[in-house]
C-alpha cells in the first residue's frame, strides 16, 4: 500500500501520474499544481471562430525513442485521430530560414545544400564536414556549445548557425550552454568515435529502446518530422487529466501550491495552504527553483545545486493577419545574437499547422518569440515590462523582417517566466551530485521535468516514465 506524490502539474507530472496508475503497485498517486489548470507550458488558445493559438510548445519531433514514447501515449488516450503530422516532405520541415545582415537566407539542406556556397555561409558546409573528420578530440569533460562547434566545424557555423539553433530551442546563449548536456548526440560521437560525421554515421553509443505502437509506426511509415493536436496541444494535458481523473487511485489538486516538504518516519509530510498530508514517495515535476524553496534546511546541498540552475523568461507573440502575407514558405526564421540580440525568432504557424487558421478567410498566423537569455537586457525585469512594448517591438520585427506593413488583425502577448531551464557547462556534474546526494540519504525522492535532462515535451515525459520505471524496479 503505497502513496505517491507527484509534485507538478506540467506535462512531467501528468506523465509521472499517467506511468503510475497503470501500476497494480500503486495504490494511491496525489497530484498538487499550484496553478488553476493542468499542463504548465502547453497552453493553447481555442477561439470560438475555430482559429488556435499556441503560447507554449508547437510541435513535437516524433523520431526515436522518446518520440515514439510519447506517440504510444497519444494513441492509448484516444488521441490519434486529433494528430496532425507534417511531413519530411512538407515545405514547413525543408524550408527553415536564418535572419543574417538584414536578409533572409533559407539554411542548407540536402547534398546540394552542403556542395554549394550559401549566404550567408562564406564556403560550402561540406568543406567544415570533411575537415571535421581529421579535428582531434576534446580533453575536456564540457564544453560550451560554441566552443566545440568552433573547434570542431568552424567558428562561422558556431556564430551563426549554432548560435541561432541555441536560441530555436534553448533560448540560449550558446557561450554558456553546455553541449554535453544540450546536446548528448554529438558530445558523444566525438568521445566515441573521435567525430561528429563518423558517430552520426555509425551510431555512438546505447540509446534506450522503446517499441513504437501502431502511430508511432505510422509515423516512421509516413515520414513523419513533426506533429502537433487539432485541438493545439494542450489537449494532450487534458487528455491525460481526463485519463486520470477516470482513475480511482488518482487524486488531483489544482490550486495547491506546495509550500514545505518535511521528511516523516515512513517518508514525507506534504504542507500546503491549507493543511498537511503524508506520502511514501516524492516524484518532483516542479522547477528547480521551486523544489529548493521547498525542501528542509538538511537537504542544504540539495537546495543549493537546486537553485542554482538558471532558467530564462520567453515573450511569446502571436500574431494573426488577414490574408497570405508571407514572402516565403517554411517553418520560419530564428535570427543570430549578433543580428538582435533580443528578438530570437518567428515561426511561421500557419505553414506548418493550416488546420489551426480560422476556417473562414485566407489568414496568417505567426508566433514571435523574444527575450530568453538576453530578456533583461533587451526589456528590462519581466515583471516591469508592459505588454505594448513586447506587441510593438513583435509587429516592427514582422514589418522588417517579411515586409508586412499592416497591423495584425488579432495578438496575445503572454509572458513565459523562467520558462526553460539553461543547462550550463558543469550542468551533468551538478546532476550527478544532486543524485549522489537523494541516494546518499536514502530520500525517497525522484526528480523529473525539464531541469534535468532535456526540455523538449518528449523528453519531459520521458522522464517521468523513467522515474516510475526506477521506483517499480525498486518494489515500492
Ligand atoms: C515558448 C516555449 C516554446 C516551446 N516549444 C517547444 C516545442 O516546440 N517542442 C517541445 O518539445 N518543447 C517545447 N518547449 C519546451 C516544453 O514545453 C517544456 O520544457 C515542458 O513543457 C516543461 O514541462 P514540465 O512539466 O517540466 O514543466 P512545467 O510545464 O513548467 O510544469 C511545472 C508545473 O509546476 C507547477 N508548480 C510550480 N511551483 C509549484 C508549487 N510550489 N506547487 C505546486 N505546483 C507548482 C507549475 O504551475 C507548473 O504547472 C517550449 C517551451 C516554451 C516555454
Ligand atoms: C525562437 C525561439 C524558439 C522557438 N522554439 C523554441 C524557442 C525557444 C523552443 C523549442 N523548439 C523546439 C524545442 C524542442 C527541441 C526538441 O528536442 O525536440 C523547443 C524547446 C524544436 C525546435 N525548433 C527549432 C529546432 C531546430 C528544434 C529542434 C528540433 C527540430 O529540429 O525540429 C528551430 C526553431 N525554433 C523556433 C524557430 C522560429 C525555429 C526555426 C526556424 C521557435
Amino acid at each position: 500500500m503505497r502513496t505517491i506524490a507527484v509534485l507538478g502539474g506540467g506535462i512531467g507530472g501528468l506523465a509521472a501520474s499517467y506511468y503510475l496508475c497503470k501500476s497494480p503497485q500503486i495504490s494511491k498517486v496525489v497530484v498538487f499544481e499550484s496553478s488553476n489548470r493542468f499542463g504548465g507550458r502547453l497552453w493553447s488558445t481555442r477561439r470560438s471562430d475555430g482559429a488556435v493559438f499556441e503560447h507554449g510548445p508547437r510541435a513535437i519531433r516524433p523520431a526515436g525513442a522518446v518520440g515514439h514514447n510519447t506517440l504510444n501515449m497519444v494513441d492509448d488516450l484516444g488521441l490519434a485521430m486529433e494528430i496532425l503530422p507534417v511531413t519530411h516532405s512538407h515545405v514547413a520541415s525543408k524550408n527553415r530560414y536564418l535572419y543574417v545582415n538584414g536578409q533572409l537566407h533559407r539554411m542548407p539542406s540536402g547534398i546540394s545544400g552542403l556542395l554549394r556556397t550559401v549566404p550567408p555561409f562564406s564556403r560550402p558546409l561540406l568543406l567544415n564536414i570533411a575537415m571535421e573528420i581529421l579535428v582531434k578530440k576534446g580533453t575536456e569533460d564540457d564544453e560550451s556549445i560554441h566552443s566545440f562547434v568552433s573547434r570542431r566545424l568552424g567558428k562561422e557555423l558556431a556564430d551563426i548557425a549554432v548560435d541561432s539553433l541555441c536560441r530555436g530551442v534553448f533560448a540560449g546563449d550558446c557561450k554558456k550552454l553546455s553541449v554535453r548536456s544540450c546536446l548528448p548526440l554529438l558530445y558523444n560521437a566525438e568521445q566515441r568515435r573521435g567525430s561528429l560525421t563518423l558517430g552520426l554515421l555509425l551510431g555512438s553509443g546505447p540509446n534506450p529502446v522503446v517499441t513504437p505502437g501502431p502511430l508511432a509506426q505510422r509515423s516512421i511509415k509516413e515520414s513523419w518530422a513533426q506533429w502537433s493536436l487539432s485541438r493545439g496541444l494542450e489537449s494532450l494535458a487534458e487528455s491525460i487529466t481526463e485519463y486520470l481523473q477516470q482513475s480511482e487511485i488518482v487524486q488531483l489538486h489544482r490550486e495547491a501550491a506546495v509550500k514545505q516538504i518535511s521528511p516523516s518516519a515512513s517518508g514525507w509530510m506534504i504542507h500546503l495552504e491549507d493543511g498537511v498530508i503524508s506520502a511514501d514517495h516524492i516524484i518532483s515535476a516542479l522547477p528547480a527553483k521551486a523544489l529548493a524553496s521547498s525542501l528542509p534546511p538538511s537537504c542544504q546541498p540539495l537546495i543549493q545545486e537546486l537553485q542554482d540552475i538558471s532558467t530564462v523568461t520567453v515573450a511569446v507573440v502571436n500574431l494573426e493577419y488577414d490574408g497570405s502575407i508571407l514572402p516565403v514558405k517554411g517553418f520560419g526564421h530564428l535570427i543570430p545574437s549578433s543580428e538582435d540580440r533580443g528578438v530570437l525568432g518567428v515561426v511561421y504557424d500557419s505553414v506548418s499547422f493550416p488546420q489551426h487558421n480560422r476556417p473562414k478567410g485566407e489568414t496568417t498566423r505567426l508566433t514571435v518569440m523574444m527575450g530568453g537569455a538576453w530578456f533583461q537586457e533587451e526589456f528590462g525585469a519581466p515583471e516591469a515590462v508592459k505588454d505594448e512594448h513586447l506587441l510593438a517591438r513583435a509587429t516592427e520585427v514582422v514589418n522588417c523582417h517579411l515586409g508586412v506593413n499592416t497591423a495584425p488583425s488579432w495578438s496575445w502577448v503572454t509572458l513565459q517566466r523562467d520558462c526553460i531551464p539553461q543547462y550550463y557547462q558543469g550542468h551533468y556534474r551538478r546532476v550527478e551530485a544532486m543524485q549522489r546526494f537523494i541516494r546518499k540519504n536514502n530520500l525517497s525522492l525522484s526528480l523529473i521535468g525539464s531541469s534535468y535532462d532535456g526540455v523538449s515535451v518528449n523528453e519531459v515525459i520521458f522522464s517521468g516514465r523513467t522515474a516510475v520505471e526506477e521506483l517499480l524496479g525498486r518494489g515500492v
